[in-house]
């Protein structure tokens, strides 16, 4: 076990400076390994130890010291952050084995305790299109509801809508997409029937007194288009908000995005949508999640979805891999002193829990780091 562990930090790298190549030579210690390690004890070193048991240290550890980043030349960070947790519902939906419903709703209850705003429970889908989703009202009747937290539903249709409100729910979402052939491989219809079937649910929704968030998919490429002009994606978002939307949620659904892909279409959009209603929501197909949504963060943007355990993927994306993990968000908004109210700890028994059942790894790199610490 290497002396840090133990609880002396020791001799191992700490304090004889010089550049990794110059230590590696002087100890004959491959570099690659040193590299690992170095970047080891860095990760403990930036954080703050209160207790010498590894337990408190493991505990420390996921309390990462606040360093606040100026940020006069792109803009300034939001002091606080609202995530919205989709696991439950984009995480769960493209797994291929149907998940027990009482697994499902230990999920949520486990997610509400861990201080999150928003849960997006289920979706009100069809059960021949998405059979993972066909225990949905089980599911939102069964979960313990906290006080001050968010359980929104994904509505495709007037039916659904209508289905979702007899079990329970107080807030839906509506989704479109920035392409016309991922909307026909998606929800069986064009653009233009899709807005049709939002406007209906969002007239209902009205007369109910149902807030009524909406997702944009296909906002940096589509998988059956290719790219997708953000001049395009401000024109759908545009039109989805104004038909009553309070916040619309931007989705890189195949994670092709880059920062300056994102940046490029948010200037778009905040043409358009003020900033204050808009959200983002990034696969991680190409490791450009956390990226992506930093930049929207620097351009004013203060709702981020992600999923915990970074599980996710749409059935009818090809190429859709998991969302950006909440853990991972958390742990980089904690280190930027930028306030989600989420607590660490609790997020990643909530993510074991998950995986466990799943029986498969997290993607989280947090959740990742931290079982090896
Ligand atoms: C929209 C539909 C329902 C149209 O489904 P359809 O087959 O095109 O339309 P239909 O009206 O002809 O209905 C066919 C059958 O479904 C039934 N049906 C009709 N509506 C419902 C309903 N609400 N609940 C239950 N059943 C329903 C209907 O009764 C009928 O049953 P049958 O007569 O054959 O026995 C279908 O295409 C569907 O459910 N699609 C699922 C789409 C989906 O879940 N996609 C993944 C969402 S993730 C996403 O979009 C991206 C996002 C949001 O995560 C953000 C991002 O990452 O970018």
């Amino acid at each position: 076990m290497p002396s840090w562990r133990r609880g002396t930090r020791g001799p191992l790298l700490g304090s004889r400076g010089g550049s990794w190549g110059k230590m590696a030579t002087v100890r004959k210690v491959p570099l690659r390994r040193l590299v690992g390690l170095a970047s080891l004890r860095a990760l403990v070193d930036f954080m703050e130890f209160s207790g010498s048991s590894l337990v408190s240290r493991k505990l420390c550890w996921l309390k990462p010291r606040p360093v606040q980043v100026s940020t006069s030349s792109v803009g300034t960070f939001p002091k606080r952050v609202k995530i919205v947790e989709v696991g439950p519902r984009d995480g769960l939906q493209n797994e291929k084995n149907i998940i027990p419903t009482p697994t499902k709703i230990k999920l949520v209850d486990m997610l509400s305790e861990t201080g999150l705003p928003v849960i997006e429970v289920t979706s009100f889908v069809s059960p021949k299109w998405v059979p993972q989703m066909a225990d949905h009202t089980e599911v939102l009747k069964g979960i313990q509801k906290f006080p001050g937290v968010n359980y929104p539903v994904l509505t495709p249709n007037l039916r659904a809508f209508q289905t979702a409100v007899a079990a329970g729910a107080k807030e839906v979402a509506v989704f479109v997409a920035a392409s016309e052939l991922f909307t026909k491989k998606n929800v069986n219809c064009s653009t233009d029937e899709s807005f049709q079937r939002c406007d209906e649910i969002l007239k209902a929704a009205r007369v109910a007194g149902i807030p009524v968030r909406g997702y944009v998919s296909c906002v940096l490429g589509c998988p059956y288009e290719g790219k997708i002009s953000p001049a395009k994606v401000a024109k759908v978002t545009k039109k989805i908000y104004s038909m009553g939307c309070y916040e619309i949620s931007l989705g890189d659904t195949i994670g092709v995005g880059t920062p300056g892909l994102m940046k490029a279409m948010l200037s778009a959009v905040m043409q358009e949508v003020p900033v204050s209603a808009l959200a983002v929501h990034c696969h991680d197909t190409y490791g450009q999640a956390l990226a992506n949504t930093l930049m929207a963060l620097q351009m004013g943007v203060s709702v981020v979805d992600s999923s915990v355990a970074g599980l996710g993927g749409c059935p009818f994306a090809q190429g859709a891999s998991g969302n950006l993990a909440t853990e991972d968000l958390v742990y980089m908004l904690a280190g930027m002193g930028i306030d989600t109210g989420v607590n660490l700890q609790k997020l990643l028994e909530a993510g074991a829990f998950i995986c466990q059942a799943l029986n498969k790894k997290t993607s989280s790199r947090v959740a990742q780091a931290s079982c090896k610490l």
